[in-house]
Parts: C-alpha cells; sequence; structure tokens
C-alpha cells in the first residue's frame, strides 16, 4: 500500500507545477512544515532586506528614510501588492496594523453606510476574534450582532436581510479547511441592501480571490499566514472604490489625515484608502512582508489553487488508506471546491497526537477540542511530504508513540 502511495506521491510531484518557488523559502531541513495557515515559513528574501532595513535606512539614512527609502508610502504601496493577489484594482488595499484592528475598523464604517439597520452578521463558527469585534462594535453603535452559519446566509438575507448592515464571513474555516462561496452570498446580501465584509485570512495567498469582480465592499486578512510576512506580519484592509466617498473609519490616527504634517487642530480624513491609515506604520513587519510577497512574483494564483488542490486531495486520500481504523476522523470536505488549503482530522487524542507528530518533524497544529490541522501552502509543500507526515501519524497512533492524556492547557500555537 505503501509503495504504491510513494510512486503516486513521485508522480504528483513530478508533474507538479511551481516545484522551482519552494527554493523562495528557507525551510529548515528534516522538518515537514504544515504549520503555514497560522505561521508562513521564512521567505528568502527576507533576511537581507531587513539587513539593509535596519543598517541602511534605518542606521545611515534616519529620518530622511520616510522620504528617501519609501516609508512613508509603504502601507499603501504593500497594500496593492497584495491587493495584486485578491483581485484588488491599485488604491483600495492597505496594509498595516493587526487584521483584529483592520476588522473593527472597516466593520465600523461598513455599519455607518447603512445606518437603518440594525443587523451585523457573523459566523458563529469563524475565528473568535471576528465574533468579538461584532460584538463589540454592534454593543457601541446600538446594534444587533446576529449569528448565521455560511449554510442559513442566503436563506436567513432572503427572509431578514432588510434588515441587515453588514455580513462579515469568512470564506474558509479556519478549523474545518471548509470553503465557502463567496459569490452567492455577495450577491445576495447585495440583493437585500447589505454589505459585506470578507475575512481572507485563510485565503489570501491560497487561492484565487476576485474581490472586485466578485463586488465585494470590504476585507481584511492577515500577512502572516499564506503571506508569509512573518510573525506579526501587519494585516490588510480592502475597501470598494464606490465607498471612499462616503466612508468613515472609526479610528481616526495622525496618518489617515488628508494633510498629516499640517498637524490640524480637527480631522480631515485623507482621500481615498489613505483614509484607513491610522498611526505610524510598523515599517520593520512591513518591510519584512513586502520582501515576503517576492516569493509570489510571476506565479499564477490558478497554479498555486491546483496544486493546493492536488496536495489536500492526495493527503485525504493518505488518509484513508493509512489511518484507516486508527480512530480518526477526516472534518474536511473531500469536494475539490469545498476545500480550502488545510486538511484536518478529528480525533480525541489531537493535541497529545500533535505534539508527538512535532517531535518527530511533522509541524501542524490542533484547535480545541479533537481537531488537528494541517496546513498546507503549494508554495513549497510536496507530496512526498504530504505521504511522509500521514506516515508518521500511523505510525505513532499504531505503535502508542503519544501521550493520549495530553491536553493544550495553557499552550499557545
Ligand atoms: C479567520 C481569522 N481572522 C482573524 C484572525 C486574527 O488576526 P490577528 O491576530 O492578526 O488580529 C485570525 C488568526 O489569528 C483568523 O484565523
Ligand atoms: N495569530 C496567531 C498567533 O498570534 C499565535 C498563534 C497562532 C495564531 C493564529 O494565527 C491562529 C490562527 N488564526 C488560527 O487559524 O487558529
Amino acid at each position: 500500500m505503501t509503495t504504491a502511495l510513494v510512486a503516486h506521491a513521485a508522480a504528483l510531484d513530478a508533474e507538479a507545477p511551481l516545484a522551482h518557488v519552494r527554493q523562495r523559502f528557507l525551510l529548515p531541513a528534516g522538518i515537514v512544515y504544515l504549520d503555514g495557515n497560522s505561521l508562513g515559513p521564512l521567505p528568502a528574501a527576507v533576511p537581507s532586506a531587513l539587513h539593509d532595513l535596519v543598517h541602511r535606512q534605518w542606521g545611515t539614512d534616519l529620518i530622511r528614510s520616510w522620504n528617501s527609502n519609501g516609508w512613508w508610502e509603504a502601507p499603501t504601496r504593500i497594500g496593492d501588492r497584495v491587493g495584486r493577489l485578491i483581485g484588488a484594482a491599485p488604491g483600495q488595499t492597505v496594509a498595516g496594523d493587526s487584521t483584529s484592528v483592520q476588522l473593527y475598523n472597516a466593520l465600523s464604517a461598513a455599519a455607518a453606510l447603512r445606518p437603518d439597520r440594525p443587523y451585523l452578521v457573523t459566523d458563529p463558527g469563524d475565528f473568535p476574534t471576528d465574533r468579538y469585534l461584532t460584538d463589540a462594535v454592534a454593543t457601541q453603535l446600538g446594534l444587533e450582532a446576529r449569528r448565521v452559519s455560511p449554510a442559513d446566509l442566503e436563506d436567513f438575507l432572503e427572509k431578514e436581510g432588510d434588515r441587515v448592515a453588514v455580513v462579515c464571513h469568512s470564506p474558509v474555516d479556519y478549523r474545518t479547511g471548509e470553503l465557502h462561496h463567496m459569490a452567492a452570498p455577495t450577491r445576495a446580501a447585495h440583493e437585500a441592501g447589505a454589505l459585506v465584509l470578507w475575512d481572507l485570512c485563510h485565503a489570501a495567498g491560497a487561492m484565487p480571490i476576485q474581490l472586485d469582480a466578485l463586488e465585494a465592499d470590504f476585507a481584511v486578512g492577515c500577512g502572516y499566514k499564506f503571506l508569509s510576512g512573518g510573525p506579526g506580519a501587519p494585516a490588510f484592509l480592502y475597501a470598494a472604490r464606490r465607498h471612499h466617498a462616503d466612508w468613515r473609519p472609526p479610528v481616526t490616527g495622525w496618518n489617515g489625515h488628508a494633510d498629516p504634517f499640517g498637524l490640524h487642530d480637527t480631522y480631515e480624513p485623507a482621500p481615498g484608502i489613505g483614509k484607513a491609515r491610522i498611526g505610524t506604520p510598523p515599517i520593520l513587519s512591513l518591510l519584512a512582508l513586502e520582501a515576503a510577497l517576492t516569493v509570489f512574483d510571476d506565479v499564477d494564483m490558478a497554479q498555486v489553487r491546483a496544486k493546493s488542490l492536488s496536495l489536500t486531495g492526495f493527503f485525504l486520500d493518505c488518509a484513508a488508506q493509512l489511518l484507516d481504523g486508527l480512530g480518526f476522523e477526516p472534518v474536511t470536505p473531500a469536494v475539490p471546491e469545498r476545500r480550502g488549503s488545510q486538511v484536518s482530522l478529528r480525533h480525541a487524542h489531537a493535541y497529545g497526537l500533535a505534539r508527538a507528530l512535532e517531535s518527530r518533524g511533522v509541524i501542524g497544529d490542533m484547535r480545541a477540542p479533537d481537531l488537528l490541522r494541517f496546513g498546507v501552502n503549494a508554495l513549497y509543500t510536496s507530496h512526498a511530504e504530504i505521504l511522509s507526515a500521514v506516515t508518521c501519524l500511523r505510525e505513532i497512533s499504531t505503535t502508542g508513540a503519544y501521550d493520549p492524556t495530553a491536553v493544550a492547557a495553557g499552550a499557545v500555537t
């Protein structure tokens, strides 16, 4: 059985596109890295970029770098580089802050564009910060946070859409890896007069996204997952150009002023996406992200998607053949068009298994209470690595070489 899988993996790797892109990353030897959906690996272009930033731009050019080295324009320049990966024409995307901050700013301002509607809709299964912030914005604006799953969203919009100000959903379920449609819910929201804010944390850089073509209103996402921008990398915020005249982000920092160095007494928002800027941008992290994004140079996102599906599909095939009868339940859909770029397996001892895998050089993670997660980045992962990871999981399970009593209390991953 394994011999056939080894041959199949070799054949798939031989024909897979993008094999040359792996060399754009500095991956440690002996590690199968399947946690890029939490923290992407180090792109090879980043160390030298940071060396120049620290020693020349900061150490030598000092304050002059805000002008001479493009620091001031970095949030919008890098925002537009991200924009090319999410189908956003230039001038609609800014990079900076965290996803949580961008989500708060975008959601608050979007809600204010629909002042006569009481509902902010979020997915009960979405990442917690999305639900926390939707609750907070609803409380601050005297609105009602409604939790509606992707499966129920279109029916809800048909029945109560005239009361919805904003729908805030993620196309990819961060726990199961299920991929939800974006076009139909966006259309349904617009038909009901509502706006849509997409959280692209698990989609940007992993698959083709076409925000302009979708007629999405707003979107946010983080820079440290499939964009491999590094720990704490800046997030991005997209605001469709049609909203720029009326959209008013509530966090009115001086960098978002129409004339920041005029140091005026009152706030006047910058035109366009510039009003989404808040305070002094994190230049060290922004320029690391900018260097990291070179891994996408000349890369066709359709090829990324095709290879991602080949890898995750192969993962599910290997699991079916090698983990059968060992207590694992795949929760990521087998249907390709419903699958993001990760595979999740349910197991009663998920945390102990994840730690045992890590001790053998296979790095995934787990999400409570019982999900093993394997993030698959098609830019550097091979089918042989997928087989190696599942084989390792089989060995750990069949030999009992893990602690079934281990729990994730206090763990940070
Ligand atoms: C779907 C989703 N949204 C938001 C966040 C939060 O992003 P941040 O920690 O950058 O605010 C995460 C992960 O951290 C996430 O997975
Ligand atoms: N943002 C993270 C962090 O600061 C530490 C550890 C993990 C993360 C994550 O990105 C979690 C991730 N959003 C998830 O899908 O669970």
